[in-house]
């Protein structure tokens, strides 16, 4: 539950936005029903009722967009009904919803709804005691939006590229190691669920130090994207390469058989002998290939993909080895 609250922006505010409903509202729904006020009560109860189900809603079904854009219309046309029927003191309730709106749903939903709420508010116009008293309120609500909508803004602006810089190697531009847990986990489950077939492939630079050592880290550097720039030139766009880290990387393909399979890590073999260079000659790499087993967790799936690759380097390097292999097939 934590975990996607801190995960998931939306569903985030969505929460808050429901339990600050409850818990704001409630005692007026109380006192306005002591008052004998019925149609206001009526209204918060319905309010709140609202707000919870849509927060229900995108706790079940994870859909955000459609429970926050609902939401945001049922906050701001719910303090529009409470400032009709209440007057001037239900017109507070508008400041609120006005900002939330941005981060409930998109900007030019948000700006329309908004439009709407403070336009309906001015044409009912029973809330305002002076023309001076409506256009301030209308002035103050359009500038409360603005900053809204400009925070929202900044906001997503920078959770986008937070988000990009926490699953992407920055040197050679593939996912990281964190997306990569991800991405094997709903292969794993789309497995399960399609039949699709999976194979992973562990993939690691044969005596990488040296490289580094005889010619810099620089050299290194460069070896590492011309690697990653070649297997992405000879991979299906629906295949995903991740850095697992230092000169290992991970290759996740799908709808591949075990014919299919070889014939493509023969082929990348080949294109790296061919065109992977360093200044002091050629460079080559050590495969581990593990094809998805049914039922297979990801952890073992990348284990068995591991031993084969530690079977590649210790049988001499410059191997391809499949997990269920029982010999280790030398370089093309
Ligand atoms: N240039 C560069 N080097 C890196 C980077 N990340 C890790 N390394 C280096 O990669 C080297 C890996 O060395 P080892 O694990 O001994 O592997 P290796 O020399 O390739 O030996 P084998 O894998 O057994 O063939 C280390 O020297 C790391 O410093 C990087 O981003 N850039």
């Amino acid at each position: 539950m934590f975990y996607r609250l801190k995960t998931d922006f939306r569903l985030s505010i969505i929460t808050l936005l429901a339990i600050s409903a409850i818990l704001g509202i409630t005692p007026f729904a109380v006192m306005r029903f002591l008052q004998g006020n019925l149609l206001a009560g009526i209204v918060d109860l319905t309010i709140m009722l609202a707000i919870t189900a849509g927060m229900l809603y995108a706790w079940i079904t994870g859909d955000t967009a459609r429970s926050g854009l609902a939401m945001a219309i049922m906050a701001c046309g719910g303090a529009v009904t409470v400032g009709a029927i209440v007057g001037e003191p239900g017109l507070f309730w508008l400041y609120p919803c006005l900002v939330t709106s941005f981060f409930l749903t998109e900007s030019r939903y948000a700006i329309f709804i908004n439009l709407a709420a403070v336009i309906a508010l001015m044409v009912h116009g029973v809330a305002f005691s002076s023309a001076v008293q409506m256009w301030s309120f209308a002035a103050t609500a359009v500038v409360v939006s603005c900053c809204a909508y400009v925070f929202a803004h900044r906001n997503e602006n920078q959770r986008e590229r937070l988000e990009h810089l926490a699953t992407i190697d920055p040197l050679t531009g593939v996912k990281n190691r964190r997306s990569m847990d991800q991405e094997l986990s709903m292969a794993v489950a789309s497995a399960s669920r399609t039949g699709v077939s999976y194979a992973l492939v562990l993939l690691d630079i044969d005596y990488f130090k040296k490289i580094n050592d005889e010619h810099g880290h620089n050299v290194g550097d460069d070896v590492l994207v011309e690697m990653v720039a070649l297997i992405e030139q000879n991979i299906r766009k629906s295949d995903q390469l991740f850095r697992f880290g230092g000169e290992e990387f991970v290759l996740l393909m799908s709808g591949v058989d075990e014919t299919g399979l070889r014939a493509v890590m023969h082929n990348l073999q080949h294109i790296m002998h061919k065109f992977l260079r360093h200044p002091g000659g050629q460079v080559t790499a050590s495969f581990g290939v593990a094809l998805l087993r049914a039922g297979e967790t990801p952890d073992d799936w990348l284990l068995r993909a591991d031993e084969a690759l530690y079977k590649a380097k210790d049988s001499g390097r410059d191997r391809i080895v499949y997990a269920d292999d029982t010999v280790v097939s030398g370089s093309a």
